[in-house]
């Protein structure tokens, strides 16, 4: 590319920064004032000055996150118009538009023009940036005719797709936003209604375009996803810190990200599952399961028990029981709060047996003294307990493992084979499998306690008030101009503290196990069981979803093998599938053989080959047979960039140990070692894989496309590598 088209875009380049710049000043001048105000005041001032404060802090620090290349991309129209296309939108005082935000209508050409159908545009320019400064400038020409000699002249530079597939790997992943491509972009700007299905082959960038979908959204739809929040669930914490930076350099931190372990606040999931285990904790069998465990603590006692309330004996009679029991379950209450209405017709019963005992009619005052010391009674409290026990459900769920007659009891169905692979000692650790489970339970059983009882409705209390600042937020923003179009009413309302911290959205949601969210996004959705679908569709009873995976990919016992079969028995058809083939990761041999693995492995299983954007020369080897890992690792590593050893989990110390790696895993390690389950979705520059052979089908084609550069298997071969590799 001519030096001088560079020199002519920089000027562009360094208007948009120094516009930026402008804008970040500013805010900076407008904290420093709010803050020099002092805490003087009424308190609805000072608490209106700390939002302030908090709300430039925020403009501050997005304006920071879009600093690295800001400015990416420029169209050129057939009406001889140019627009720049960045990071986010920027205007300068007049209002005239300096850069137009990626996510915006006029935006879209950039990515979906093409030659064959190229709108309005003439040409398509890609702006490389490092620090401020035009580094490369590469033009696709979608109608050269409109070109004029010079413009024609100045065409050229290396692919900015190329030289970004080609950046070295940090350990953390970055957007793609200057790079989208056309089937990826269709995606990212789908409509936010109904359930998405994104299937794709490793690296056609599920993961990536799920992010860029997420802050897409939210700024299509940024009122209505504000408020009620998106969620987005990853498969393990290590991926989910090495996706963190994108939705922030998106200009997006309002996201809640978690994982199904997490899913259920309060709860820990620490220990893994046996596979026969996860398996059956994961079918949707377990929800009649739950609910019958339930259910078998709503007994009718065998024949009337006597009960002593103060000098007297009344008598709990099973009818009775059955009649309360009856009246409690019409109310479609939780177990729970149902209980209430249990405990309540009981007492009613009791006291006019007490009446007739003493021979008086009870009234007011009078009944309700005997009403409290029948419910205070020892004898009643057991009795109303053995036919209603209030439950939590982590109890419930606990039970069931630890004591085999509970379980005997919800699950008749189960062998007795299968029932001891769940037995449990009631102290055991969490497992992911359980998180559902436990979920499950919960939604049947409600709150436990007064205490919970009274955490729901302070919440609710506090919705309520938040409506009322969100009004109060709108109308500020309409009478001061703040936030300049970025900040919505809900985002300022997160702010306005009346006492204590407030809760932005996001943290609110996150603490909330019944929040249900605006839109939810999944990824690695291949491993969730029947049972995580049910906890995650309960969290989303608007069904706006976009589910990310790729069912050649699954390594849980529980994961999907297809779509359908994981997805119509709980959607029942109402999803969309679209479909990525295009492998930007791996190197195009790695995936031949990747895909030859797989399918020599287990024919009958349909593994699609994704086309990959490039190859690299030597991507693939073997051995050297007997060669020392440290030499091997050492030999293949690139400077500057990231290589995993992928080893089966029971290898994992033993290979540790022979690096001299510590335990911990950190993605900003040069090198680190992992199994093939941690490695899904990752990628590094190098991957050195031992004993594949060992591996689960789903697990070793996971681990043979984590590569971007070089894949070297060492050890135990796998079947099907193809015979050029050995
Ligand atoms: N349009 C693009 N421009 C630049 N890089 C891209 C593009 N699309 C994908 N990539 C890169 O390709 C790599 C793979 O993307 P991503 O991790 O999203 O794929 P994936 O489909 O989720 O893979 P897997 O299922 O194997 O985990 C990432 O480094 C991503 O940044």
């Amino acid at each position: 590319m001519t030096t001088s088209e560079q020199a002519r875009e920089q000027l562009v380049v360094d208007r948009v920064y120094s516009r930026l710049d402008e804008l970040r000043d500013r805010t900076r001048a407008q904290l420093a004032r709010v803050r020099r105000e002092g805490p003087s005041g009424t308190h609805q001032n000072r608490s209106e000055r700390d939002s302030f404060a908090t709300l430039y802090s925020d403009r501050i620090a997005q304006l920071d996150a879009v600093e690295d290349q800001l400015v990416f991309g420029r169209l050129d129209l057939r009406d001889e118009q140019s627009r720049y296309i960045g990071r986010i939108g920027l205007s300068d005082d007049e209002h005239t538009p300096v850069l137009t935000d990626w996510r915006a209508p006029a935006a879209r050409p950039f990515y979906q023009a093409t030659a064959a159908d190229p709108g309005d545009v003439v040409r398509r320019r890609h702006l490389q940036t490092r620090a401020r400064q035009v580094v490369a400038v590469e033009d696709d020409v979608l109608d050269a005719d409109a070109l004029d000699d010079e413009a024609r002249a100045g065409l050229a530079g290396e692919g900015a797709l190329l030289a970004a597939l080609g950046a070295h790997r940090t350990g953390r992943m970055s957007d793609i936003v200057a790079t989208i491509q056309a089937e990826q972009d269709a995606v990212i700007r789908s409509p936010l209604d109904g359930v998405l299905v994104v299937q794709g082959g490793p690296g056609t960038g599920k993961t990536a375009v799920a992010l860029h979908r997420a802050a897409y959204l939210l700024y299509a739809h940024r009122d209505r996803l504000t408020r009620s929040g998106v969620l987005l669930l990853g498969p393990s914490d290590v991926f989910l810190g090495y996706i963190s930076k994108v939705l922030p350099a998106l200009g997006e931190t309002g996201v809640v990200s978690t994982t199904i372990a997490d899913l259920v606040p309060g709860i820990r999931a620490s220990a893994r599952e046996g596979e026969v285990a996860a398996r059956l904790k994961g079918d949707a069998a377990m929800a009649r399961v739950i609910a019958r465990a339930v259910r078998a603590r709503q007994r009718v006692p065998d024949a009337p028990r006597e009960v002593r309330v103060g000098s007297r004996t009344l008598v709990v009679h099973p009818h009775d029981v059955e009649a309360a029991q009856a009246r409690a379950r019409r109310s479609h209450a939780p177990h729970n709060t149902a209980r209430v209405t249990f405990v309540r017709a009981m007492l009613q019963t009791l006291a006019r047996q007490y009446a007739e005992q003493i021979g008086a009619d009870l009234a007011g005052d009078e009944l309700a003294e005997v009403v409290e010391d029948i419910r205070s009674a020892r004898d009643v409290r057991v009795a109303l307990n053995l036919a209603w026990m209030p439950l939590t459900a982590t109890g419930l769920v606990r039970d069931l493992w630890s004591r085999p007659d509970r379980l005997a009891e919800a699950a008749p169905r189960l062998s007795a084979a299968e029932r001891e692979a769940l037995r449990r000692s009631p102290d055991a650790p969490w497992t992911e499998a359980d998180v559902p489970l436990i979920d499950e339970a919960a939604e049947l059983l409600g709150a436990s306690t007064e205490a919970e009882r009274a955490e729901r409705d302070r919440r609710a209390e506090a919705e309520r008030a938040r409506e009322d600042e969100v009004a109060y937020a709108r109308e500020t923003i309409r009478s001061t101009g703040v936030g300049g179009g970025m900040v919505t009413a809900e985002m300022l309302a997160d702010r306005f503290v009346e006492t204590g911290p407030s809760l932005t959205t996001a943290e609110r949601a996150a603490a909330d196990r019944e929040w249900t969210y605006g839109h939810v996004v999944v990824d690695e959705a291949q491993e969730l069981s029947a049972m995580a679908w049910r906890a995650i569709l309960r969290r989303c009873p608007s069904r706006s979803m976009t589910i990310v995976g790729d069912v050649a990919q699954t390594s849980s016992a529980a994961g999907a093998r297809s779509w359908p079969d994981v997805l119509d028995p709980v959607l029942r058809g109402q999803w969309r599938l679209a479909e990525l083939t295009v492998n930007y990761r791996t190197p195009a041999s790695i995936m031949a053989a990747a895909v030859a693995v797989a399918r020599a492995h287990d024919p009958s299983a349909a593994v699609a080959e994704p086309t990959s954007a490039r190859d690299l020369p030597d991507a693939l080897g073997v051995g050297p047979t007997g060669a020392d890992l440290a030499e091997v690792v050492a030999a293949e590593s690139v400077a500057g960039g990231t290589t995993a050893v992928i080893a089966p989990e029971s290898a994992l110390s033993a290979v540790r140990e022979r690096l001299g790696l510590a335990a911990r895993l950190d993605l900003e390690h040069d090198v680190v070692v992992v199994d093939p389950v941690t490695s899904k979705g990752l990628e590094f520059d190098v991957v050195v894989l031992v004993d594949a052979a060992a591996m689960s089908r789903g697990d070793c084609y996971v681990a043979m496309t984590r590569a971007t550069r070089r894949l070297r298997l060492v050890g135990a071969l796998p079947e099907g590598l193809p015979p050029s590799t050995r």
